[in-house]
């Protein structure tokens, strides 16, 4: 058989659905042999990927987070499109078989799919259901519903609210969900030259005030702006309100010691025209360049295979990952799946809601830096030791300084 390698970003219960997913292509077929690689987290996937590229010791398949799309996509000679790479094999590819979410995420500007979608997610929030019933409250849409049935949860013992990621699920997605522009020349889609950041946008400050506000009263509690801080306390029953992936359902749904639902990711309903779709998060799959024909064509047979209904039933019933094809969507609604797991639809349907102008997605070079930038400015807001306007100011200045440089590397 011919020898392909998959290097993820994936731990914990995902890490292990990946090596299922692997020992299944390799029991559906003799020709070829996939052997997956954790390399840690999604970051240090994306960084061993490109040193790896450099000196030409690169895997077949690297998954790529949404936050590195633009750091694979320009970097030169790096990826085969898995477009090009599927219909070279001889597959026909249907571009609208995917969700909409899904299409232009990881597309270049024709519209041809550069990485093939995998695991995509949805930030949305899950519901502690005890804590909503001692505290007699309903789940909020709105952040202003939020702001009204804080005082009762906190009342009733809980944290009322609590989030997994900050900048995907507070501040990319705030963009998203609320429908504002997150970066100029088209969220950075039309061109890598010139595009700069707009996070000091009025709107996604009041965001804040308004986190910096709550956590002062106890409504909100910053245990760290990344991925693990928080789920814990959640899974503990101390939280009432989690913001976190779809793709922890998979996870929670072993380690929660409650009952619990989920909803949507609330938007400001003072802000016109929000409540639009979310960017789609997680990751996708990109086939790297300079291997032979062999291995191309079974990293083809690969990613035909993952966008078959039953596999992509299966992951997405494994993990909470969406279904990114609408007949594996179909497929599970149809056997009664969401009837018994209503957590599992909320992801795909919200990525399903309106699309807003500023919804579709952003392309911007050096983003996980410009995400550490934000980390390290979030810790300064919740600590005190910076104003919510300071922090945005030097984010936004640090980070289009990165965009520059980035302009100049992809040239
Ligand atoms: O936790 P995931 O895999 O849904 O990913 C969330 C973000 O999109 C990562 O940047």
């Amino acid at each position: 058989a011919t020898n392909i390698t998959w290097w993820h970003g994936m731990g914990g219960r995902n890490g292990e659905v990946i090596n299922e997913v692997a020992q299944k292509f390799n029991a559906a077929q003799p020709s070829c042999a996939l052997t997956p690689v954790s390399k840690g987290t999604y970051e240090e996937a994306l960084a061993a990927g490109i040193a790896a590229f450099r000196s030409g010791e690169q895997p077949n398949i690297l998954q790529v987070f949404d936050a590195g799309a633009a750091t694979i996509i320009n970097a030169k000679g790096a990826v085969v499109p898995a477009e090009d790479l599927i219909k070279d094999a001889g597959y026909k590819f249907d571009r609208n078989a995917f969700i909409p979410g899904v299409r232009y995420f990881y597309a270049a500007a024709d519209g041809k799919f550069v990485g093939m979608p995998f695991n995509s997610s949805a930030p949305i929030m899950y519901i502690n259901s005890e804590a909503l019933k001692k505290a007699g409250v309903e789940a909020p849409k709105t952040w202003e519903e939020f702001e009204a049935i804080a005082p009762k949860l906190k009342d009733a013992g809980y944290i009322p609210l609590v989030q997994s990621q900050l900048t995907w699920e507070f501040t990319e997605n705030f963009f998203s969900r609320n429908n504002i522009q997150f970066a100029t020349n088209n969220n950075g889609y039309d061109s890598v030259v010139d595009t700069k950041l707009k996070v000091t946008d009025p709107n996604l400050i009041m965001m804040f005030e308004k986190l910096k506000a709550w956590s002062d009263e106890g409504y909100f509690k910053y245990y760290g702006a990344g991925w693990n801080d928080n789920q814990k306390p959640f899974e503990e029953g101390k939280v009432a309100l989690w913001v976190g992936s779809s793709g922890s359902f998979g996870g929670l749904k072993k380690t929660a010691t409650m009952p619990f639902s989920a909803t949507f990711l609330p938007y400001w309903g003072s802000i016109k025209g929000a409540g639009a779709h979310s960017f789609i998060g997680g990751a996708a799959l990109f086939a790297m360049s300079g291997k032979s024909a062999e291995e191309n064509k079974c990293v083809a047979d690969f990613f035909q295979f993952l966008t078959s209904p039953e596999i992509q039933k299966f992951y997405h019933q494994a993990t909470g990952y969406v279904a990114i094809t609408e007949a594996a969507y179909e497929l599970a609604k149809k056997e009664g799946y969401y009837d018994k797991e209503p957590v599992a639809e909320v992801g795909i349907k919200q990525l399903k809601l309106k699309d807003g102008e500023w919804s579709k997605g952003y392309r911007l070079g050096f983003y996980p830096q410009i995400r550490e930038i934000m980390e390290r400015e979030y810790g300064r807001i919740f600590s005190g030791e910076t104003s919510v306007k300071d922090a945005f100011d030097t984010i936004e200045r640090q980070g289009n300084q990165l965009l520059e440089r980035f302009a100049k590397t992809a040239g």
